[in-house]
């Protein structure tokens, strides 16, 4: 069965690709293109997987979302973050109703 480890081990072979300067690695070429190259590709990855669900294609909406996975795992390594921190904040979250959320930031409380 696949779980999130994947995510872990994808985060630390993209830390660990900030220390070579292989120019076959497309992620060293991500990081050195710096963070406006990163976000452009979250952008067109976030518009096709977009696409993809329209299409009614679900092959290729995890295509797509695995695709914008591993662009915002780029992101986070560009800000020394790792999925961790958006997991930790997803448990923080974990029971909280959406609805409830919202309204309590409408009335302060
Ligand atoms: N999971 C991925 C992964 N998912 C998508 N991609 C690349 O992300 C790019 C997606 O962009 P597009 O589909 O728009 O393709 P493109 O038009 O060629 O891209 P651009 O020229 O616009 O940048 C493609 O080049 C994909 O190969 C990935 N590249 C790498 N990984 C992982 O990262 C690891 C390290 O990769 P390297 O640093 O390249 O060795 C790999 O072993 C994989 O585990």
């Amino acid at each position: 069965m696949t779980d999130s480890s994947i995510l872990h081990r994808l985060a630390e072979t993209i830390e660990a690709r900030k220390n070579t300067g292989s120019s076959n690695s497309y992620v060293v070429k991500l990081l050195t293109n710096g963070q406006d190259k990163i976000l452009k590709k979250i952008a067109e990855e976030a518009a096709e997987t977009i696409m993809a669900s329209k299409d009614g294609n679900t092959a290729h909406v995890v295509y797509e979302i695995a695709d914008l996975w591993f662009h915002c795992l780029v992101l986070l390594a560009h800000h020394g973050l790792k999925p961790e921190d958006v997991l930790h904040e997803l448990e923080r979250r974990e029971g909280i109703s959406g609805i409830e959320e919202k309204l309590s930031r409408k009335t302060g409380q």
